[in-house]
C-alpha cells in the first residue's frame, strides 16, 4: 500500500458505473499531461458498435472478453491514465494486469447520487436504479480488495481532482 506512482506508473480508475471514472480520468490525465485511455470508447472504436449494442446482441460475456483484451492493450503503456468500466473488477486477470502497471484508485460516489444521474446507456442498469444497489453489494468487496486508495467523489470535480493528485 505504500508504493507511490514512481514505482507503478499508470493511474487506473475503478468503481461503480457513474462514479466518475471517465470524467475524472480525463481531468487527471490533463493535469498530469499524460495520455488518457477509457476502455469503453476504445471498445466502441475497435468494434464500431456501442457498448449497449454489444451487450444486447452478443451478451455480457462477449463484452467482458473485449474488455479484457482492451485492458491488456492499455497495460502495454506507461505513464497513462486508464478509466475502466465498472465491471472490469469482476475478472481477476483484469485486475492483475492493471495492478502490475498502475496505481488503482477506487472512486466512491454515493449510490443515491449515481442513481439520480442519467445512466440509461449502461445496459446492466437498464433504467432500473435498484440494479445499481445489487451490483454494489457484489462489487464493493472487490473494489476495496484491489484498490491502492479510495477517493470519495462527493465534491465538485476540480476539488476531487486535487484529492486524486495528492493521493497518487
Ligand atoms: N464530482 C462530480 N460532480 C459533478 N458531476 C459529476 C461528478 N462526478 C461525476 N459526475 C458526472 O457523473 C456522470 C457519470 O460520470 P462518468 O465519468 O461517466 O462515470 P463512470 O465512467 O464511472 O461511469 C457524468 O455526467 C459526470 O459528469
Ligand atoms: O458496471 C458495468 O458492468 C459496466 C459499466 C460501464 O462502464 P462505466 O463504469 O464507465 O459506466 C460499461 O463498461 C458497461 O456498461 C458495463
Ligand atoms: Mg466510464
Amino acid at each position: 500500500m505504500q508504493e507511490r506512482l514512481v514505482e507503478k506508473q499508470n493511474v487506473v480508475f475503478i468503481g461503480m458505473p457513474g462514479s466518475g471514472k471517465s470524467t475524472l480520468g480525463r481531468l487527471t490525465a490533463e493535469r498530469l499531461g499524460w495520455e488518457f485511455y477509457d476502455t469503453d470508447p476504445l471498445i466502441e472504436q475497435r468494434t464500431g458498435r456501442k457498448v449497449s449494442e454489444i451487450f444486447h446482441t452478443d451478451g455480457e460475456e462477449a463484452f467482458r472478453c473485449l474488455e479484457t483484451e482492451t485492458i491488456r492493450e492499455c497495460c502495454q503503456r506507461r505513464r497513462v491514465v486508464i478509466a475502466t468500466g465498472g465491471g472490469a473488477v469482476t475478472r481477476p486477470e483484469n485486475m492483475a494486469m492493471l495492478a502490475a502497471t498502475g496505481r488503482l484508485i477506487y472512486l466512491d460516489r454515493p449510490l443515491d447520487v449515481i442513481a439520480a444521474c442519467n445512466l440509461h446507456d449502461r445496459p446492466l442498469l437498464a433504467g432500473d436504479s435498484r440494479r445499481l444497489y445489487v451490483l454494489f453489494d457484489q462489487r464493493k468487496p472487490l473494489y476495496e480488495q484491489y484498490a491502492n486508495c479510495r477517493v470519495a467523489n462527493v465534491q465538485p470535480l476540480d476539488r476531487v481532482v486535487e484529492t486524486i493528485l495528492t493521493a497518487i
